[in-house]
C-alpha cells in the first residue's frame, strides 16, 4: 500500500472518529443520531471497497484499543457488545458493499450509481444494527425498526444527498493530486462521467 493510501485511509478513520461526536441523544433510544454515516459514506464513495473498508475497520481498532472515537466518546470491545454495536460491525460491512455496488459499472461513478451504493450501506448498518438492537432488548420486527431505523433515515437520507456532492468533487480532486487513481486506471474507473 501506498504513502498516500495510508495517508487517506488514516484520514478518513479520524473523520468518522471526529462525526462521531456529533451525537443526538434520542430519549427514546440507546442509540444516537450521530454524524458517523457521513463519513461512512463518503469513505466508501471517495476510497472504494478496499481503502474505504480499511479505514472503517482502522475505526473500529481505534475503538477496540480504548480510545474514545465512538459516538459520544465511547470506546472499548464492550461497545461492540452494546445497543449500537451492530451499527459499528456494519459501517465496515456497509462500506465493503458499497464498494461493490460501485466497482460495478465500468465508468466512473455518477450521482445514480452513487446513491445506489450509499442506499446498500445504508441499508446493511440498520440491518446489522437493529438485529442487534432487538436481540439484547428483545425487540420484535415492527418495535426494531420503531426503534432502529425509523427515527434515523431522514437525517440519514440528508447526510447521502451531502455525501454524494462531496464525494464527486473529492474523488476529482484526489485523482488530481495523485492520490487516486485517473478515470481508466483504476478497477472499475474507465471513464470520466458522461
Ligand atoms: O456507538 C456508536 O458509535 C455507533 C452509533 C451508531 C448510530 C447509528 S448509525 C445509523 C443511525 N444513524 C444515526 O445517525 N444514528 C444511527
Amino acid at each position: 500500500m501506498r504513502t498516500k493510501d495510508m495517508a487517506l485511509v488514516a484520514l478518513f478513520a479520524a473523520l468518522v472518529a471526529v462525526l462521531a461526536q456529533v451525537a443526538i441523544p434520542l430519549p427514546f433510544s440507546p442509540v444516537p443520531i450521530t454524524g458517523q454515516v457521513l463519513g461512512v459514506l463518503l469513505a466508501g464513495a471517495i476510497l472504494g471497497k478496499n481503502r474505504g473498508t480499511l479505514a472503517m475497520l482502522v475505526y473500529l481498532l481505534l475503538g477496540a484499543i480504548g480510545l474514545p472515537v465512538f459516538a459520544r466518546g465511547g470506546a472499548g470491545l464492550a461497545a461492540f457488545a452494546g445497543p449500537s454495536g451492530g451499527y459499528l460491525w456494519g459501517f465496515a460491512l456497509g462500506v465493503y458493499v458499497m464498494g461493490l455496488v460501485l466497482e460495478r459499472g465500468r465508468r466512473e461513478p455518477g450521482y445514480g450509481r452513487l446513491a445506489a451504493g450509499m442506499l446498500t450501506c445504508l441499508v446493511v448498518v440498520y440491518v446489522l444494527g437493529t438485529l442487534q438492537l432487538m436481540y439484547l432488548l428483545h425487540l420484535n420486527l415492527v418495535k426494531g425498526l420503531l426503534l432502529g431505523v425509523l427515527p434515523y433515515i431522514p437525517l440519514d437520507l440528508a447526510k447521502l444527498v451531502l455525501a454524494a456532492a462531496i464525494s464527486l468533487q473529492a474523488r476529482r480532486a484526489l485523482q488530481q493530486a495523485g492520490y487516486l487513481p485517473a478515470p481508466g486506471r483504476g478497477p472499475g474507473t474507465c471513464r470520466p462521467p458522461s
